[in-house]
C-alpha cells in the first residue's frame, strides 16, 4: 500500500472487564476503496471500531494510537470525531424505531452543514417513499439502509461500518452490498464483514484479527485465492472449494427467521 493512510492504527490496546481483547493490533486503512476487518467471532473486530471511535465502555482502558490522516484521535470525544468525517454504521443499526424515516434522516443532520438528501435518495429511492414510516416497522434490510443512509447524509472521509449484512435475506444482502460498493466509489471504508461472497466482492485490502493481534494483513484477493490460507484464519473454507466445509464460528451468515436454511456463502451479486 503506498498511498497515505486515511486510517493508522498502532499498537491499540483495549481491557474490558478485566479481559485482555485487543494486545497490540496496528494496521492502516487505504485513503480509498474498503479495508475488511476479519476474524472469528469474538476476536474484537467491533471492540476495534469502537475504539477507533471513542466509544469503548465506561472503566475500559485503551493504548495506542490512532490517526485519521495526520490527526491523532486521542482524547477526542465521539461526536466531534463524527463531525470531523468519521461515519459509523454500528452492527445492530440503532434507528428510532419510534421515529419516521424522515425523523430518523433529521435527526443525524450536522448543524452548520448542508444535508445531502439527493444522494441518499439516489441511492436508496425506497427511504424516499417510506418518508412517513416509522422506522421499526421496516424490514431489516431497510432498516440497514436507514442506517447507511443517516450517515451518507453528512460528508464523511472515512466510514466504519460493522456486519452490515448480517441477519438479511440473501437478496437483501445482494442490495447492501451493492450500496457499498457504490458509496465505496466516493469514501473509503472500513467494513467488518463476515459474509466471504461480500468480502470478494468489496475489499481490496483485508486484516485478519485473531487472539488480540493482527494475523495478516494484505490484499484481500490474496487471502481468499489461499484457501488453506482462509480457512487456518477463519476457519471456513472459501466458496467454490470442492470440500469447503459448513461455515464455522468465523464466517457464518446468520440464517434471517423468515427464511429458510440457506448456502452459507450468500451470493453477493
Ligand atoms: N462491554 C464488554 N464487557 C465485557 N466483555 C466484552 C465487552 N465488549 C466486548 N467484550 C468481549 O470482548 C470480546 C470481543 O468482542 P467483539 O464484539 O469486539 O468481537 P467481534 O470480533 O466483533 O465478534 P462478532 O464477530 O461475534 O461480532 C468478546 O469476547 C466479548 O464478549
Amino acid at each position: 500500500m503506498s498511498e497515505t493512510p486515511i486510517l493508522t492504527v498502532a499498537d491499540l490496546s483495549v481491557r474490558i472487564a478485566g479481559l485482555h481483547i485487543l494486545q497490540g493490533v496496528s494496521f492502516t486503512v487505504a485513503p480509498s476503496g474498503v479495508t475488511v476487518l476479519l476474524g472469528r467471532n469474538g476476536v474484537g473486530k467491533t471492540t476495534t471500531l469502537r475504539a477507533i471511535l471513542g466509544l469503548t465502555p465506561r472503566g475500559g482502558e485503551v493504548r495506542g494510537t490512532v490517526r485519521l490522516g495526520d490527526r491523532s484521535l486521542a482524547g477526542e470525544p465521539t461526536h466531534r470525531l463524527v463531525r470531523d468525517g468519521l461515519g459509523y454504521v454500528p452492527e445492530d443499526r440503532c434507528v428510532f424505531a419510534g421515529l419516521t424515516v424522515t425523523e430518523n434522516l433529521r435527526l443525524a443532520e450536522r448543524r452548520g452543514g448542508v444535508p445531502a438528501y439527493d444522494r441518499v435518495f439516489e441511492l436508496f429511492p425506497e427511504l424516499k417513499r417510506r418518508g412517513r414510516q416509522r422506522a421499526g416497522s421496516l424490514s431489516g434490510g431497510q432498516q440497514q439502509m436507514l442506517a447507511i443512509g443517516r450517515v451518507l447524509l453528512n460528508d464523511n472521509r472515512l466510514l466504519l461500518v460493522d456486519e452490515p449484512t448480517k441477519g438479511l435475506a440473501p437478496k437483501v444482502v445482494t442490495e447492501v452490498a451493492e450500496v457499498l460498493e457504490r458509496v465505496a466509489v466516493a469514501v473509503p471504508v472500513l467494513l467488518v464483514e463476515q459474509n466471504l461472497a461480500v468480502v470478494r466482492r468489496l475489499a481490496d485490502d483485508a486484516v485478519v484479527l485473531a487472539a488480540g493481534r493482527v494475523a495478516w494483513s494484505g490484499a484481500a484477493d490474496e487471502l481468499l485465492r489461499e484457501a488453506e490460507l482462509t480457512r487456518s484464519l477463519l476457519g471456513v473454507g472459501v466458496a467454490g472449494e470442492p470440500h469447503a466445509p459448513a461455515a464455522t464460528a468465523g464466517v457464518s451468515q446468520p440464517v434471517p427467521a423468515e427464511s429458510a436454511p440457506v448456502d452459507r456463502e450468500v451470493s453477493a451479486g
